[in-house]
């Protein structure tokens, strides 16, 4: 997250930090959320086949052993079977990870609620991103000695980073000097004036106030601009969850 805040710790009990095994370590490589008691929802671009993976509950700090922390492993992987990594702005960038056991749900551990079916944020809702993604994209000036800008990563937060990220309406996000065809209608696009999603919170949430006084998740971080993560005119771009109940539905019934 650039230009982010520390979150209150646990204030996003859905939030979880999905691990990929490198040699005998594991370490965060996405962000995603807790949408049952054995449902995770990620991003589809966060699974690459061969891996393997594990999901830890009540997170804040990466630094730290807080005693909330709980792992579990991963029994089943459903990518979208429209996801291609080739065709981003296609869209239908989900994954569902089936843990092998759920969580125990506490102050820290929590299901989140998702949006109905359909469900379109009006222009300016204000939404929270939440991630432990790189604070800032790292990249060179273009000169003589590097002709090529180089995106390079930035540094990774230890503490759970959240961003205020207004949404911003279809019409705006798909006009031409923004995302133009890119921005596609199963797609939120949220943020602005230099705040963004960056590497890392790929497939973590979109946290959004509703009127009830809850916290509903309407998205799944997807892209930010390959140059810099918090380009002016290129807001984050997230997969619209209410695009996708029937299949979540689907997906989590046969279990
Ligand atoms: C999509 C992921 C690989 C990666 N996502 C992220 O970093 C995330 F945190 F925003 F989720 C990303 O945006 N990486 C940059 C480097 C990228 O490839 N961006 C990108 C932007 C737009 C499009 C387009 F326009 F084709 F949709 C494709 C890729």
């Amino acid at each position: 997250v650039v230009n982010g805040e520390d979150a209150r710790p646990h204030s996003w009990p859905w939030q979880i930090s999905l691990q990929v095994k490198h040699g005998s370590r594991f370490h965060h490589t996405c962000g995603g959320t807790l949408i049952g008691p054995r449902w995770v929802l990620t991003a589809g671009h966060c699974i690459w086949p061969g891996d393997v993976y594990r999901v830890v509950f009540g997170e804040h700090d990466m630094s730290v052993e807080e005693g909330t922390e709980q792992i579990r492993d991963i029994l089943r992987i459903v990518v979208h079977p429209l996801w291609d990594i080739d065709r981003v702005a296609d869209g239908n960038d989900l994954a569902l990870l089936k843990l092998d056991k759920s969580p125990i749900m506490n102050d820290s551990t929590g299901v989140a609620c998702l949006p109905e079916a359909g469900e379109i944020l009006a222009h300016g809702t204000p939404c929270y991103i939440s991630g432990w993604g790189n604070l800032y994209s790292n990249v060179t000036v273009s000169s003589s000695l590097s002709p090529l800008r180089v995106p390079a990563h930035g540094p990774m937060p230890d503490k759970l980073q959240q961003a205020l990220l207004p949404v911003v309406e279809h019409s705006v996000c798909s006009r031409s000097d923004w995302w133009g065809i890119n921005a596609k209608t199963t797609m939120v696009c949220a943020g602005g004036d230099d705040v963004s999603g960056c590497n890392g919170d790929s497939g973590g949430p979109l946290n959004c106030l509703g009127q009830d006084g809850r916290w509903y998740v309407h998205g799944v971080t997807s892209f930010v601009s390959s140059r810099v993560c918090n380009e002016v005119k290129k807001p984050t771009v997230f997969t619209r969850i209410s695009a996708f109940t029937e299949w979540l539905n689907e997906m989590s019934s046969y279990g």
